[in-house]
């Protein structure tokens, strides 16, 4: 036994000794410590509870009707058709979870954390479609054993699991591209205040959805050019917002399949946001390939996703998108360290991790190819 394991048994034999816990907890300079770890513990048990309860207050949409301003109980019953023990009960719930806030004249405001939902819809839109994820993870172990056939995540992904997927149609498409399209505009602004597109004439965005990532550069930079691929159905979309924004002279966008079809010519960066960590290793590899044929030498690839072992932020990755890319049948989070590896065995070297302000929605890879 290494002295690391000889060390974690005896920590581990100590940290579940009822008496050990008592202990801890009473004894003045490990209660703090003691108090945090049965919290942290907690929270993980009742973690579904809590998602349930901002469920309950996004579906009720709560957090609108407080952003006109604080509101009795009785008033928020009616506003949200609840009955009044049910509205107290939930009020209460979200009180106690920072998303409500009580005044003191026991009206109830927006709290600090319902208040950062106002100014984000992604958030509201990602809660509301995780009924299919909490569905698709009633059974977790018959997840991981493969035992699952149909999960709600992988028809909702059209994608995901569908060998013909340029042949996905219109319908199929809406969901997620609305859901991407939401959560999008933070993402664009955390990527580009972290890598300036001043210097590059050309950018190809590669599953790109409607465009919005394509829409903030090039607004952002009047001289730039950008060209948008992704599955025809998706282009189509992109293609009709590039005529909405009056970019139509500039954006172009693309469909096909990029396992099959090439990518359009003419870029000199090219960018892959959240679209490696949907596909498995050899899809990933064939989507870095699909990027290489068409950048010339010393062109840049931006991977900007959110990567597992972020510091801080563990759990998104690992946890989070470990589980649901599960349920969504493709795809899996990766460590900036994995995807600098495939990166590299496709000749795009240096590869530079560029500091995002929030790496818990994305970080991102700049790695330019070489001759
Ligand atoms: C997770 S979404 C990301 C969209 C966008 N980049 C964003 O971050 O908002 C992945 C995108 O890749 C596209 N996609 C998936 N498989 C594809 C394929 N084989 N060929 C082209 N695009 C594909 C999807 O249609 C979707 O728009």
């Amino acid at each position: 036994m290494s002295i690391f394991d000889s060390w974690l048994d005896v920590r581990n034999r100590l940290l579940a000794s009822p008496a050990f816990q008592r202990w801890a907890s009473a004894f003045p300079l490990t209660r703090p410590i003691a108090q945090k770890r049965a919290r942290e513990l907690f929270d993980i048990v009742a973690g579904f509870v809590y998602s349930q309860i901002l469920f309950a207050c996004v579906r009720l949409k709560l957090f609108e009707i407080l952003a006109e301003g604080p509101q009795s109980a009785d008033a928020l019953a009616k506003r949200m058709a609840l009955p009044p023990e049910g509205a107290i009960r939930l009020l209460r719930a979200a009180g106690s979870l920072r998303l409500v806030a009580v005044c003191e004249d026991k009206r109830y405001a927006l709290g600090e954390l319902g208040a950062a939902m106002i100014g984000n819809p992604g958030i509201a839109a990602m809660v509301e479609h995780h009924a299919m994820v909490y569905s698709d993870l009633a059974d977790p172990v018959a997840l991981l054993r493969g035992e699952v056939e149909r999960t709600a995540l992988s028809s909702y992904w059209s994608y995901a699991a569908n060998t013909d997927a340029a042949n996905v149609d219109e319908q199929s498409i809406d969901g997620y591209t609305a859901l991407m399209s939401d959560s999008q505009s933070l993402i664009a602004g955390d990527v580009l205040d972290a890598y300036s597109l001043k210097g590059h004439k050309c950018l190809l965005d590669v599953g790109g959805g409607d465009g919005t990532f394509l829409v903030t550069a090039a607004k952002r930079w009047p001289h730039l050019k950008v060209i948008l691929f992704d599955l025809p159905a998706v282009a189509e979309r992109a293609k009709a917002r590039f005529q909405r924004e009056g970019l139509a002279d500039r954006a172009t966008a693309v469909g096909g399949d990029v396992m099959r079809d090439p990518l359009p010519e003419g870029a000199d960066v090219v960018s892959l946001v959240r679209v490696l960590h949907d596909h498995d290793d050899d899809e990933a590899l064939a989507i870095i390939k699909a990027a290489r044929r068409v950048l010339p030498t010393g062109g840049t690839l931006l991977v900007a996703e959110p990567m597992s072992g972020t510091p801080g932020a563990e759990p998104i990755g690992d946890a989070y998108f470990g589980f649901y890319l599960l349920a969504m049948g493709s795809g899996r989070p990766r460590t900036p360290v994995e995807i600098d590896n495939m990166l590299r065995l496709n000749v795009f070297d240096p590869v530079r991790l560029v500091p995002t302000v929030r790496p818990i929605l994305t970080r991102l890879l700049a790695a330019t190819r070489m001759a």
